[in-house]
């Protein structure tokens, strides 16, 4: 049985309608012109400062407000629940993944309350024994200590990491772990600039996956 930890934002969720929200909220109440889908999306993956630093870059707005508008964006993401749907496939896998008897984790740099709100919002809680969020330690993902963490939770086994970002890759290749990359998520570059394991582009196919790596593995 493996020890199995997942990423959450484009790798079980398509949150980002709902941070997209967010982010628009907060422009248009200061008068700034709203950021495109496409941009919340290439925000995404290195945590709440760093999107709300993106997000300034892209209208101008000084580094001044980055504090204030920090703060606003986090006091809102808890709430950024409604648009946010899994994709296709995700909650069979877990359940085939956790039938099968492997132990689940999610290392996200999402908030943790916002990660807890969305994961219950949508009736995942129950398949994770271990959730982490970008603010569960003082330092996040590409630093490999939550992910570290996530995995000394889930017991013994083998340990395999599974997202879909650069920030994942880097992450997994830190903590020495297996990386399966998604294809169908927030990345930024082409598979061939991200180091990973194995890639996957249907949740339905990850069980047979996960049993081919274990397989290859023993
Ligand atoms: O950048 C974020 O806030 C979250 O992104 P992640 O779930 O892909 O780590
Ligand atoms: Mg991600």
């Amino acid at each position: 049985m493996a020890r199995i930890v997942f990423d959450l934002d484009g790798t079980l969720i398509d949150s980002a309608p709902d941070i997209h929200g967010i982010a628009n909220a907060l422009l248009t109440a200061d008068g700034y012109d709203p950021i495109t889908l496409e941009q919340a999306r290439d925000f995404i993956g290195n945590g709440a400062a760093v999107f709300v630093q993106r997000m300034r870059a892209a209208r101008g707005i000084p580094d001044s407000r980055q504090e204030r508008m920090l703060m606003d964006f986090v006091a809102n993401y808890d709430r950024a629940v409604t648009l946010t749907r899994p994709y296709a496939g995700v909650e069979a896998a877990l359940r085939t993944l956790r039938g099968q008897g492997h132990r689940l984790g999610i290392c996200t740099n999402k908030p943790l309350r916002a990660t807890k709100a969305v994961l219950d919002h949508l009736g995942l809680s129950p398949y994770f024994e271990t959730v982490w969020g970008g603010d569960s330690l003082p330092v996040h993902k590409p630093d490999p200590s939550p992910l570290d963490a996530a995995f000394r939770k889930l017991g013994e086994g083998p340990e395999i990491y599974v997202g879909d970002s650069e920030v994942d890759a880097e992450t997994a290749q830190r903590a020495m772990v297996p990386f399966l990359l998604f294809t169908e998520g927030y990345r930024k570059t082409s598979l061939s600039m991200i180091p990973h394991t194995a890639t996957f582009s249907a949740f339905d196919g990850l069980p047979d996956l996960v049993s081919s790596l274990l397989a290859e593995a023993a």
